[in-house]
Formats: structure tokens, C-alpha cells, sequence
């Protein structure tokens, strides 16, 4: 079963005008991962898409998508797939790939229909592409890692990157996630925003009790959302992305847009936020 959700782009003139829950609607992403279903959000920040895939020991096949106007969702797309369940295996253009808790498949345009089978979780993430790039696995081993904060600022983490230009070629996508280590809680403060490329986060291995205070708006008009295990964010291009965890959690970062650039980031201090 195929369930596709659309969210337009948001102004943030408008956005700071929301209650907590129009800011829910229009930013969370929430009830991706359903047994039996691959449940979609096409947003319309960069015409990014991302969304679940829980086979739950049978198969689901991504194939044609409304939204999208073509065929087949991958024939002028491009496909980041982050398992964060058991072992499952993904299939593409006659190959299967089996992806354990962790591991990253990225499927280039023309990948045709896509089936998820076994026990995965499967976060889904796609861009409009403009060539085809390589399909490739890779595992946590191939990811480059960068190690960012200290103990001090309850932020040390790991920063696993995949789908990036040092690692694999992508026409748009980038994609990676970054680990807390015990007793760290915070991500990416300071904080920053890059309206060159908008950004989705999922945050997954939480607590089911615990949450994650996700700061989002501009810099001088910060909002928050709760977020709880296997839920995520959109980002637009004028919004920070950053949050404090009860607990320890990883979180997958996608993004889309003008450059693929991991740094080009405008860094905004705490003492600028409001
Ligand atoms: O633009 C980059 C993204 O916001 C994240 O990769 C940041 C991150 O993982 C972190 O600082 O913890
Ligand atoms: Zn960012």
C-alpha cells in the first residue's frame, strides 16, 4: 500500500505565525514507517521526497507515483534508502542488495521499480536528478566520518557521510547521518542555516518515551517541535535545523538543492538566536 503526502513550501513570514499544531502539519513528518506500507511526503522544498518502507517480512514495490507525472517515481530521480531496522534487501534493475541495520543504498535515475523485502526499516529519500549516477551500496565501513564537539558542550558526535561527493557521486542528493555519543544531547549547535539547499532530518534509536526538542524558524524567531523515534523534519532553505535529545539518538540528514557543498553553512551563535 502507497500513501503520498504533500507539503507545499511555507514562507517564514507565515511560518512564525503558527501554533504548534499548524507547525506540526506543516514540518513533521510523523507515521512514515507503518507495517505493510510505504508511506511517502513529497514536499515541495526542492520537490524532496521522503518517507518509509516497512515490508515486515513480506515485499513492497515502489513503482509509479502520481505525484511525480512519469512512469516509474525513479525514471528523473534519484534514490537514497538508509535501512534503520533489521536485515532486509532492497531490489533495483534486476539486482538485489541486502542492507543491514545502517547501511545506505543509493539507486541512480532509471532505476525503474524499486521492491523492499525482509525485516528493514527503510528511510526513502529522492531528488529530481539530471543524469544517471552509479547505483551503489554502501556500508557504515565506506561512509568518510568527521567527529565534531566535546563532552564540555554536550554535543561530541559522529558524523557518517555517504551519499557525498568525497565518498560516491549523486546529481543533487546528499545524505549521511551523525551519532550522539553517551551523554552528548545536542546536534548541530551552533546552528546554521544554507538557503542553497533545504534539508530533511529523521531522527531514529530513541527511546520510545524520550523525545528530541527540534529548534527550527529563522535564526531570531526559533520555534520548536517535539519529535519522538522514526519521525522527521523538513527544513527549508531559511530555517535552522538542530535539537537536544532526552537521550541519546542518531539522526539522517538529507538535502537537495544548488551545491553540494557540506560546508558551505552560515553558522549563526547562540547568542544570535531568538
Ligand atoms: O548541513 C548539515 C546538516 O545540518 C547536518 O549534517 C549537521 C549535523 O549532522 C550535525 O552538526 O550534527
Ligand atoms: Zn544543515
Amino acid at each position: 500500500m502507497l500513501t503520498v503526502h504533500t507539503l507545499h513550501a511555507v514562507h517564514q513570514s507565515q511560518a512564525k505565525t503558527f501554533d504548534t499544531a499548524t507547525l506540526r502539519e506543516n514540518f513533521l513528518i510523523d507515521g512514515a514507517f507503518r507495517s505493510g506500507e510505504i508511506r511517502l511526503t513529497y514536499t515541495h522544498y526542492d520537490r524532496f521526497v521522503v518517507g518509509g518502507a516497512v515490508p515486515d517480512g513480506g515485499s513492497l514495490t515502489l513503482d509509479t507515483v502520481a505525484e511525480s507525472g512519469t512512469d516509474s517515481f525513479l525514471d528523473r530521480r534519484e534514490m537514497g534508502i538508509v535501512n534503520i531496522g533489521e536485515t532486509g534487501t532492497v531490489e533495483a534493475g534486476g539486482t538485489s542488495y541486502t542492507l543491514e541495520r545502517g547501511d545506505v543504498l543509493y539507486l541512480g535515475m532509471g532505476s525503474g521499480a524499486v521492491t523492499f523485502a525482509g525485516q528493514g526499516r527503510f528511510y526513502i529519500t529522492s531528488a529530481p536528478a539530471h543524469r544517471t549516477c552509479p547505483t551503489r551500496q554502501i556500508a557504515i565501513g565506506d561512509a568518510k566520518e568527521v567527529k565534531l564537539g566535546d563532552v564540555a558542550s554536550s554535543n561530541k558526535r559522529t558524523i557518517r557521510q555517504f551519499i557525498h561527493p568525497d565518498v560516491m557521486e549523486s546529481c543533487q542528493l546528499t545524505l549521511g547521518y551523525t551519532t550522539l555519543e553517551d551523554g552528548s544531547v545536542w546536534n548541530t549547535m551552533p546552528a546554521h542555516t544554507h538557503d542553497r539547499r533545504m534539508e530533511a532530518y529523521l531522527y531514529w534509536g530513541m527511546e520510545d518515551a524520550a523525545r528530541v526538542v527540534h529548534l527550527m524558524g529563522e535564526p531570531t524567531e526559533t520555534r520548536h517541535l517535539m519529535v519522538a523515534n522514526e519521525e522527521g523534519v523538513v527544513s527549508p532553505p531559511w530555517s535552522i535545523h538542530a535539537g537536544a535529545g532526552i537521550g541519546g539518538y542518531t539522526f539522517i540528514w538529507a538535502m537537495a538543492g544548488d551545491n553540494q557543498s557540506f560546508t558551505d553553512m552560515d553558522f549563526v551563535q547562540p547568542a544570535e538566536l531568538r
